[in-house]
């Protein structure tokens, strides 16, 4: 599928971003939410969760958990008692397309640097990446958007080679 068909661009800029101390907030604590915020912890971030309920697998000693359904203001008020700046990242992980439309239109509007709709590429900043990491390497798989079980596919692939290498 072209990027000019779907929507998506042709040629994202990859990059790898320092999030150490900075602030994600993150909408839904499902299961998809749960392997984004494990990401998220583990590169250093501060995570804000706002969602009535929290998948087991997010480490409640680890993120301000907010429990409630998102309303429009709550990005904007997520810095209380962690930071006081608006979210560098604000991830929509709902199962509803209509809350995570409104998350999208919310961050652009309190000027979201990076936003992440998890059920629609077209409304993203950013798609995440399949990455393998070692101590002294980080490669990552994309399919610019388009075919994310593609990408797990490539990764545990190149898993399998890295390991014969390493
Ligand atoms: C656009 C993007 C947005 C973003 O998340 O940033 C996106 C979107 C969507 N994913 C969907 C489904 C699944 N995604 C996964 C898994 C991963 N998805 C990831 C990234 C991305 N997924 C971004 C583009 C990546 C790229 O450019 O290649 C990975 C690589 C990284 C990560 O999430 O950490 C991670 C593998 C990590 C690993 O293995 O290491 C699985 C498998 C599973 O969950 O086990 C399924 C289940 C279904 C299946 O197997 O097909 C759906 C359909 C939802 C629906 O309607 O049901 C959408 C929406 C759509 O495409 O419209
Ligand atoms: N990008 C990706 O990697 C993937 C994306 N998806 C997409 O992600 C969506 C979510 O999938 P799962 O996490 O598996 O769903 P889930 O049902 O496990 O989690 C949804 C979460 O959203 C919360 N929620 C619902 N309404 C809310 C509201 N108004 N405010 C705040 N929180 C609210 C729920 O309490 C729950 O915690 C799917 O609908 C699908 O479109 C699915 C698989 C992978």
């Amino acid at each position: 599928m072209s990027g000019v068909a779907s929507g998506l661009p042709e040629h994202p800029y990859p990059v790898n971003i320092d999030m150490r101390g900075r602030l994600a907030f993150v909408v839904g604590g499902g299961a998809v939410a749960a392997r984004k915020v494990g990401t998220l912890l583990h590169c250093g971030a501060k995570v804000v969760v706002i969602s009535p309920a929290l998948d087991p697998r997010i480490d409640r000693s680890r993120v301000d958990w907010r429990e409630k359904s998102y309303k429009s203001g709550d990005i904007l008020a997520a810095g209380d008692g962690m930071a006081a700046d608006v979210p560098f990242v604000v991830l929509a992980c709902t199962d509803d397309a209509n809350v995570n439309a409104q998350v999208v239109r919310d961050a652009q509007a309190a000027g979201v640097p990076l936003t992440n709709n998890v059920g629609d590429p077209a409304q993203s900043d950013f798609y995440n990446v399949a990455k393998i990491e070692t101590d002294d390497c980080l490669l990552t798989v994309s399919t610019k958007g388009r075919d994310p079980a593609r990408a797990r596919r490539l990764k545990q692939e190149l898993c399998e080679w890295v390991g014969g290498m390493m």
